[in-house]
C-alpha cells in the first residue's frame, strides 16, 4: 500500500482527527491512537485500521512515553485546543528536536493564531467562519449545514492528511520533519474555492437558494416521487437539460428559456408535478442510459445494491457485516487495504504496540502497575 512503513502516533479526538487517522491507515499506514486511561469506551467510529494504547500524558511518565514513541514515529497528529500539547511539554519545539524528521501535525478549528485560536467550537462554527455557510440553504430560509461534511471531514481530515502526504514527500527530499498548522476554517474556505473565484463569473449574484447550483435552479434540485422517495436532478448543459425535459415528457417548445430566472418558480412546479407521478424506480428505468444527469436518491439502504456501485464494488462490510464506503481513490497498483476487523477498544494493544517499539516487558508491567498505561485485558488477549 502507497504509505506502508508510515508510522502516525494520533491522539485521540472528536471526528475530524480520527477521520485523517483513518484515511493514513486505509491506505497502509500503521496508526497506534493513543487514548486516555480510565475511559470505559471510545467514542471514536472512524478507527478502522487502528491500534489503541492508552496513557495517561498527566503523569511524568506518561508524557516520557509519548516522547519515546514519537520518537520513533513520522507523523504525530494532535486534536487538541491550541496550547495543550504545549502545556503537557509535548509541543513541536520539544518533539522536533527530539525527532527532526517527525511531522507534527495539529488540527483545529481555528488554527494556530489568531483571536479565536483558542477557543471551543465545532463544525459549524468553523463552517459559518469560512464564509461558505452564508451560501448554504434555500431560498427564504436561513443558513443550513450540510452535516459536518465540509468543515470536519472535507476541510478537516481529508484536508490534514493531504497536508501529511505532502510533507512526507518532501521529506523524502529535504530530510527533515516540519509543523502542519490545519486549521478547519481555512480548510472549509480552500474546499470552497470554487464558490469563492465563481463569483467573477456572476454564479452567485443571487440570494441564498436562487443561484445555479444552490438549489436555485429547476434544473439543479432534487424532487418527490410518487412512493415518497426522490430523484437528483443535475442537467446543467442544455444538451443534457434537453433530454431531462424528454424524459419528463415536456416539449421543450411549450415551455420558457432555461436560463430565464423569472420562469424557474413555475419550471419547477412542472417538473414537481411530474416527478410526483412515477415511483422512483419509474424514473430509473426513464433516465439510466442517458445523459439526463438524472439519478436516484439512494438511502444507505439501498446503495450498496445499486448495479453500478455493486459492479465497483464501492462499499465493504467488515467483520460485524457493517457496511461502509470504500477507501477512495483507488490506486491501480497499491490500493487501499482497509481492515474490516472490529474497532479497536480503547487500550486493546498497549501491550503489543510497547512491546513492539522496544520496550522490555519488566517495564511495561511497572507502566501497567502504576497506571501510567492500560491495557484491555479482555479483547487483547481473544
Ligand atoms: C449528549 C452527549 C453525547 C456525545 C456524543 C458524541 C458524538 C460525537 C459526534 C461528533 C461530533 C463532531 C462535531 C460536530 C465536531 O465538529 S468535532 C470538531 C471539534 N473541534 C476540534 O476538534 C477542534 C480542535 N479541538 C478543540 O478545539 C477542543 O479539543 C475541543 C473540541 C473544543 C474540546 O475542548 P476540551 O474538551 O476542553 O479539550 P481540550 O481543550 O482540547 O483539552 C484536552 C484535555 O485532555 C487532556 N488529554 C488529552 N489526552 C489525554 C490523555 N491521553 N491522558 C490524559 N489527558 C489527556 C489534555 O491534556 C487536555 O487537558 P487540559 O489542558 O484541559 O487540562
Amino acid at each position: 500500500m502507497a504509505l506502508a512503513g508510515v508510522r502516525v502516533i494520533e491522539l485521540a479526538g472528536l471526528a475530524p482527527a480520527p477521520f485523517c487517522g483513518m484515511i493514513l491507515a486505509d491506505f497502509g499506514a500503521k496508526v497506534i491512537r493513543v487514548d486516555r486511561t480510565k475511559v470505559a469506551m471510545s467514542m471514536d467510529t472512524q478507527a478502522r485500521g487502528k491500534r489503541s494504547v492508552a496513557i495517561n500524558l498527566k503523569t511524568e511518565a506518561g508524557r516520557t512515553l509519548l516522547r519515546k514513541l514519537c520518537v520513533q514515529s513520522d507523523v504525530v497528529l494532535e486534536p487538541y485546543r491550541k496550547g495543550v500539547m504545549e502545556k503537557l511539554g509535548l509541543g513541536p519545539r520539544e518533539l522536533l528536536m527530539e525527532n527532526p524528521r517527525l511531522i507534527y501535525t495539529r488540527l483545529t478549528g481555528y488554527g494556530q493564531s489568531g483571536s479565536y485560536a483558542t477557543a471551543a467550537g465545532h463544525d459549524i462554527n468553523y463552517l459559518a467562519m469560512s464564509g461558505l455557510l452564508s451560501r448554504l440553504g434555500r431560498s427564504g430560509e436561513k443558513p443550513y449545514a450540510p452535516l459536518n461534511l465540509v468543515a470536519d471531514f472535507a476541510g478537516g481530515g481529508l484536508t490534514c492528511a493531504l497536508g501529511i502526504v505532502l510533507a512526507l514527500l518532501e521529506r523524502t527530499k529535504s530530510g527533515k520533519g516540519q509543523v502542519i498548522d490545519a486549521s478547519m476554517v481555512e480548510g472549509a474556505a480552500y474546499t470552497g474555492s470554487f464558490v469563492w473565484k465563481s463569483r467573477s463569473v456572476g454564479l452567485w449574484d443571487r440570494s441564498r437558494g436562487e443561484n445555479l447550483l444552490d438549489s436555485g435552479a429547476p434544473f439543479y434540485d432534487t424532487y418527490e416521487t410518487s412512493d415518497g422517495k426522490h430523484m437528483a436532478v443535475g442537467a446543467i448543459e442544455p444538451q443534457f437539460y434537453k433530454q431531462l425535459l424528454q424524459g419528463l415528457g415536456l416539449d421543450a417548445g411549450e415551455l420558457p428559456p432555461q436560463m430565464s430566472f423569472d420562469d424557474w418558480p413555475e419550471l419547477r412546479r412542472l417538473f414537481t408535478q411530474r416527478f410526483a407521478s412515477k415511483t422512483q424506480a419509474d424514473w430509473s428505468r426513464v433516465f439510466d442510459g442517458t445523459d439526463a444527469c438524472v439519478t436516484p436518491v439512494l438511502t444507505f439502504d439501498q446503495v450498496s445494491s445499486h448495479p453500478h456501485n455493486q459492479e465497483r464494488g464501492s462499499f465493504v462490510k467488515d467483520s460485524s457485516g457493517d457496511e461502509s464506503p470504500r477507501p477512495a481513490p483507488v490506486l491501480s497498483r497499491t490500493p487501499a487495504e482497509p481492515g474490516l476487523g472490529s474497532n479497536p477498544d480503547t487500550g486493546e494493544h498497549t501491550v503489543e504496540v510497547l512491546a513492539e517499539y522496544g520496550f522490555k516487558s519488566a517495564e511495561i508491567e511497572q507502566m501497567l502497575a502504576a497506571g501510567v498505561v492500560e491495557c484491555n485485558a479482555v479483547k487483547a488477549k481473544l
